[in-house]
């Protein structure tokens, strides 16, 4: 019952702002409810002075001041990431003593959307070539000390032809002591230390993803037992990167290291592709 109560209450004060109220005192215009995630609700806004279309983040409720710690967090390792393909944070406010995290908004598909709703197909090449400039990105926050920790399909964006990341709710500093409990599951430990291995692995489920979106399986519709080294029509050297990032095999000990193998796999390929 008292779980009941909590579940309803929740839904009920995490419900998105309406369409067209001001917030920060007449400052911003909320134009669309973008989404909710575990700990925020986001929101596309019209700056009404200059009418640019921005991000606006806002604590759950209901997390109360978990909610609240982590919007503070993302929105000072915001403000240590300067770089093109990183939506800026361009400031933050109270408003109903509710904390909001302003950012620049990306015009653009997730990942998630082209492969599951436009059908987008990576071929090999394609993949290790979009995984290589994203990397350039995961490169640059770990050079800062910092570990994005949920790098996944939804949180890429292609605007245009550029690549950019969203989403550093669970974002950390290297330094920083493991926010993992201790009793935590294996995937959990594997994504979420706070160490460049973690970046690293969900780049390699990352690529998976990718790499699923060209294959057709002999008998579509029926649930096969293989594992992706036996469906995925790949390279040896591709399925030896992805064991090496999914740490099946000894895993790369940063993201040079995998950067320097992958450019070497996408010359081959060059190599190979090009005319005699
Ligand atoms: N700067 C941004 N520009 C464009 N869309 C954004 C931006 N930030 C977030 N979004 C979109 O808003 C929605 C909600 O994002 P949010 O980060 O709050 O949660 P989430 O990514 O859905 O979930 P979680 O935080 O649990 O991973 C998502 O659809 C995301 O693509």
């Amino acid at each position: 019952m008292l779980g009941t109560f909590k579940g309803l209450y929740g839904a009920w004060i995490d419900h998105p702002e309406r369409e067209g109220k001001l917030l920060h005192g007449g400052k911003y215009r909320i134009c669309r409810f973008l989404g909710m995630g575990s700990y925020g609700l986001t929101y596309l806004c019209h700056d009404v002075e200059s009418g640019e279309e921005i991000a606006v983040k806002q604590a759950r409720p209901s997390k109360g001041q978990l909610g609240r710690e982590l919007l503070r967090r993302e929105i000072e390792i915001m403000g240590q990431l300067e770089h093109p393909a990183i939506p800026g944070c361009l400031s933050s406010f109270v408003h109903n003593r509710r904390l909001y995290m302003v950012t620049e908004y990306v015009k653009g598909r997730t990942v998630e959307d082209l492969i599951f709703e436009k059908g987008a197909v990576f071929q090999e090449s394609e993949a290790l070539g979009f995984i290589r400039r994203l990397m350039e990105i995961v490169s640059f926050i770990h050079g800062k000390g910092i570990v994005h920790l949920d790098i996944r399909i939804p949180n890429v964006m292609l605007q245009g032809e550029q690549i950019r990341l969203i989403d550093f709710g669970l974002a950390s500093r290297l330094s920083e002591p493991s926010r993992v409990e201790p009793g935590a599951d294996e995937e959990t430990r594997l994504r979420r230390t706070a160490d460049v291995t973690s970046d690293l692995y969900a780049i390699g489920h990352f690529l998976l993803f990718m790499l699923y979106s060209a294959y057709e399986p002999d008998e579509p519709d029926t649930d096969s037992a293989a594992g992706w080294e036996e469906e995925l029509s790949i390279s040896a050297k591709t399925k030896q990167m992805i064991r090496k990032l999914l740490q099946i095999d000894q895993p790369y000990a940063d993201a040079p290291a995998f950067m320097r193998e992958l450019d070497d796999s996408l010359m081959i390929q060059d190599e190979t592709a090009a005319p005699s």
